[in-house]
């Protein structure tokens, strides 16, 4: 690794997303220091590893490791990656961790979870979202499986940036930390617009994973599962253009297309719903479908896909 260079980056929350970036940003000379609970103990002691079937294996060690973020030092870009479900309870430590005039970057699905997480940040803070191109799990402690993709596209929500330039300055920069390190990034002018579009993936893939208990290959070759990811896929693009985000046209068909062509993906709610941990069903399911229905659609399919894990979800937490 060469000597740390340019900002300085804080990983809140460090699973398969958090673990990823992280160890590629350090490997290209960041200094990168990382937040951690529960795998804390063994990434001390054995590191982070990357298993990742584009880069090899990746390791890094020793690793700026932290359970208590008073110990961290003032980061300049802050990457979450945790969970939506966990965004209240971070943004105290968010704040804790932010150098002044920090840049938040939250590398998370679902949509309006910059407007949820904002007034609880300093106005001081940048807030940006960053929508995360790639397949990726843990796989135990420490350990990261990097199954395919890879990009992160980034688009800014709201902070002290005075103009256009101003946030686009932000952004770049955002982008130029992910160039720097290998991985695929790209400036997105209107991050409502960029978080719909990956919706279309993320709505029927993730919630049908966990209600047929089946990966992407299993859901793809059966031709009724495959007929009803088209068809929510189709509900999210007309929520979409309800809200005023006309998508690109056949985007839907391309995704289908790109999926047969994946290796079997379970999607992040999958591994959430097996390891009982709560599932991300406000920001993937409950802000689109009500932003969707605010704007006179309403989006049946997809309605019941969600009243459907409501209902898993609770029986998991017992
Ligand atoms: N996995 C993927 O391929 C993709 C995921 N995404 C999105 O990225 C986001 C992150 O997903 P993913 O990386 O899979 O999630 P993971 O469950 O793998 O990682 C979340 C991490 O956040 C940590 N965390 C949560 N709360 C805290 C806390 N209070 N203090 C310290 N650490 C905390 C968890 O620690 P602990 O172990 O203690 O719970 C865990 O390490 C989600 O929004 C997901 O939808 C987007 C594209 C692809
Ligand atoms: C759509 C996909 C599988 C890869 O781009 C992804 O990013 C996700 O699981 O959220």
């Amino acid at each position: 690794m060469s000597q740390a260079q340019g900002p300085r980056i804080g990983i809140i929350g460090t699973g398969a997303i958090g673990g990823f970036y992280g160890v590629m940003l350090a490997r290209a000379g960041f200094d990168v220091h990382f937040l951690l609970r529960s795998e804390y103990d063994a990434v001390v002691r054995d590191g982070l590893q990357v298993n990742s079937a584009v880069h090899g294996p990746l390791k890094l060690q020793p690793v700026q490791a932290y359970r208590d973020v008073a110990r961290m030092p003032a980061c300049d870009w802050l990457l979450v990656g945790a969970k939506t479900t966990s965004n209240v309870d971070l943004a105290p430590l968010i704040a804790q961790a932010a150098a002044p005039g920090a840049k938040v970057l939250l590398m998370q699905n679902g949509l309006g979870v910059e407007d949820a997480l904002r007034p609880l940040l300093p106005d001081t803070l940048h807030l940006l979202g960053g929508l995360c191109f790639i397949c990726v799990h843990r796989q135990a402690p420490g350990v990261v499986e990097h199954e395919a993709q890879g990009a992160v596209n980034v688009a800014y929500h709201s902070g002290p940036a005075a103009d256009a330039a101003a946030r686009k300055a932000v952004v770049e920069e955002g982008v130029g930390l992910f160039r720097a390190a290998g991985v695929g990034s790209t400036a997105m002018d209107n991050l409502d617009q960029a978080r719909w579009q990956k919706l279309v993936w993320n709505m029927p893939y993730n919630g049908l994973s966990v209600l047929l208990n089946s990966g992407t290959k299993g859901l793809m070759a059966d031709a009724g599962s495959r007929a009803l990811i088209e068809a929510m896929m189709n509900e999210v693009v007309e929520g979409a253009a309800a809200c005023g985000h006309a998508l690109p046209e056949g985007l839907a068909g391309k995704m289908l297309v790109a999926t047969q062509h994946m290796q079997d993906y379970l999607p992040s709610m999958y591994h959430d719903y097996r390891e009982q941990r709560p599932m991300e069903l406000h920001a993937i399911y409950a802000e689109p479908l009500a932003a969707a229905l605010a704007n006179g659609k309403d989006l049946p399919r997809l309605r019941m896909l969600h009243q459907a894990l409501a209902f898993l979800d609770a029986r998991n937490a017992g």
